[in-house]
């Protein structure tokens, strides 16, 4: 899950700046257990650029309700 929200946030900032980036730091939040077999919905947005750095704020909600999110990261 970590993995996914990091790869995620870097896909983010690849379509969103020039040039290439990659992971300073991810912190991640685990809020809730992320079911198997079902649907995950990702979001991704990017919060602040400074300069060179971009930071990226990310959940996964259960892809079917879209309830409260079970996992939330930072970038
Ligand atoms: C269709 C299109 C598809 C496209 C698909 C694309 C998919 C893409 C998917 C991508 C998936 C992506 C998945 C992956 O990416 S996977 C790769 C995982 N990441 C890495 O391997 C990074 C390895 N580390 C480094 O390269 C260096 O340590 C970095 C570059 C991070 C810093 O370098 P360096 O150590 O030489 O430091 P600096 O002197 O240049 O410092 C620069 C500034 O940064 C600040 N700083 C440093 N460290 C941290 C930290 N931990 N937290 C907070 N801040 C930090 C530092 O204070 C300074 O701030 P300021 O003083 O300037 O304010």
């Amino acid at each position: 899950m970590a993995s996914l929200l990091d790869e995620v946030c870097g896909e983010v900032v690849e379509r969103r700046t020039s040039g290439r980036s990659r992971t300073a730091y991810l912190h991640v939040n685990f809020r809730a257990i992320a079911p198997l077999n079902r649907p995950l919905q990702i979001e991704a947005r990017i919060r602040r650029s400074v300069g060179r750095k971009t930071y990226v704020d990310a959940t996964i909600r259960d892809g079917e309700t879209g309830l409260r999110p079970m996992l939330r990261a930072s970038t």
